[in-house]
């Protein structure tokens, strides 16, 4: 299935055994569309990510992406015998281009540490290389599975919105999973909702970057959505 569409998918499922995780789930991503995806744990946001990255192909159903994609996982999987620049240009056809990783590098705030080892990064750090990897390949398609939920309140503040310029900047169609309503609310043209393996809300946030969280517009998707996910929104206020 070929649309020129960034993401097409349509009837997919997935199943580990008797256990159906996706059921006929239909999902279409424009071109330089911010979607962010939520849902329950464990209802197979993940197992989804996994098959628009390729990494999963046992399925039914039609899947197409773009064939420019990259992805950033949870944990950013650097590794630890390259030194950061090289890192962020590995895996790309030819001789290893210092300059194409420093220019990466510097859009994400860290020309100063283009020669070091992986493992004097902090946790912010880290994810910010894996972000310079994937802008790298200057992708159509980014998917980004929890990318800030390892770190900090602070540097997942900062991470946030090196997201949303970058994207601002690069226009990039993105697929953001996540577990936090507000960070999707700031971020994105779309905010899902997964359920019994397929979408079952497709919310259109149409307020102007920057977004303020006390925005009525955003506190009211806010606590729809909190509904949504079975989070009673009165302990949450
Ligand atoms: N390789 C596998 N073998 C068997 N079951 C699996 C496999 N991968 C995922 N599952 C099951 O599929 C379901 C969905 O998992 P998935 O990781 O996609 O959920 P998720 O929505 O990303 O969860 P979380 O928000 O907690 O990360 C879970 O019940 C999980 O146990």
């Amino acid at each position: 299935m070929t649309t020129g569409a960034p993401v097409e998918v349509r009837n997919l499922s997935r199943r580990f055994g008797e256990h159906v995780v996706i059921d006929g789930l239909d999902l279409h991503i424009e071109p330089g569309e911010f979607v962010a995806l939520l849902g329950a744990s464990g209802c197979g946001k993940s197992t989804l990510l996994r098959i628009l990255a390729d990494l999963d192909r046992d399925i039914t159903g039609d899947v197409s992406v773009a064939r420019g994609r990259a992805v950033g996982f949870q944990a950013p999987r650097l590794m630890p015998w390259k030194r950061v620049w090289r890192n962020v240009v590995l895996g790309l056809p030819g001789r290893p281009d210092r300059e194409r990783a420093e220019a990466a590098l510097a859009e994400v705030g860290l020309s100063h540490r283009v020669d070091v080892w992986p493992k004097v990064l902090s946790g912010g750090e880290a994810q910010r290389v894996a972000l310079a990897r994937s802008l790298v390949r200057e992708p159509d398609l980014l998917l980004l599975d929890e990318p800030f939920s390892a770190l900090d309140a602070l540097t997942r503040l900062t991470a946030r919105g090196l997201v949303d310029e970058l994207w601002q900047r690069h226009r990039c169609a993105v697929l953001l999973v996540t577990h936090d309503v507000e960070e999707a609310l700031v971020l994105a043209d779309r905010v899902l909702v997964m359920d019994r393996g397929r979408i079952a809300h497709d919310a259109r946030v149409e307020i102007d970057r920057p977004r303020d969280l006390a925005d009525p517009a955003l506190v009211a998707m806010r606590t729809d959505l909190l509904a949504r996910l079975g989070v009673d929104v009165k302990e949450h206020a």
